[in-house]
């Protein structure tokens, strides 16, 4: 995996992520210089996949004061998972789709406090 294929990576994942139905609209109202963000994003993939130190930020807290639904991290991971496979060689979209699941799982896990009402009462 290349500094281009992650240049690809980002470009075509929010070419689709900006025309989204259920997403797109987030991402237009708070992006509004597209190529820093492309930059910012490919900095935080090529820390997260080749192991550089451009990215110094931490990508959780953006997040926060979005009003982000679990159904918005399902759409941003399908989306994801079809870019991955379509611009990246197999093992390397396997080895970012795994990375992707586990930052959605701990966004969320973050984001959205488990709801015990809805939980089997404890026996
Ligand atoms: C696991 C899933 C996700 C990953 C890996 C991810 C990754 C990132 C990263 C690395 C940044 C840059 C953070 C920084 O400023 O340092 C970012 C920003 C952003 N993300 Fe996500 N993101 C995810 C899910 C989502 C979802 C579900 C949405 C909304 C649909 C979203 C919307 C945004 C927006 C709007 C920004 C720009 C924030 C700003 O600059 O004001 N992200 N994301």
């Amino acid at each position: 995996m290349s500094e281009d294929d992650l240049d690809r990576l980002v470009r075509v994942f929010y070419g689709k992520a900006r025309e989204d139905a259920v997403i797109g609209p987030i991402f237009n109202s708070h992006v509004s210089d597209w190529e820093h963000h492309f930059a910012l994003v490919r900095d935080f993939w090529s820390r997260a996949m080749l192991g550089t130190s451009r990215y110094k930020g931490a990508p959780f807290a953006p997040h926060l004061g979005m009003n982000l639904r679990p159904e918005h991290f399902d759409r941003w991971v399908a989306l994801f998972r079809d870019t991955a496979q379509a611009v990246l060689k197999p093992v390397a979209a396997r080895a970012a789709i795994r990375r992707v699941e586990h930052m959605s799982a701990a966004f969320q896990a973050g984001l959205f406090p488990l709801d015990f009402s809805k939980q089997d009462p404890a026996s």
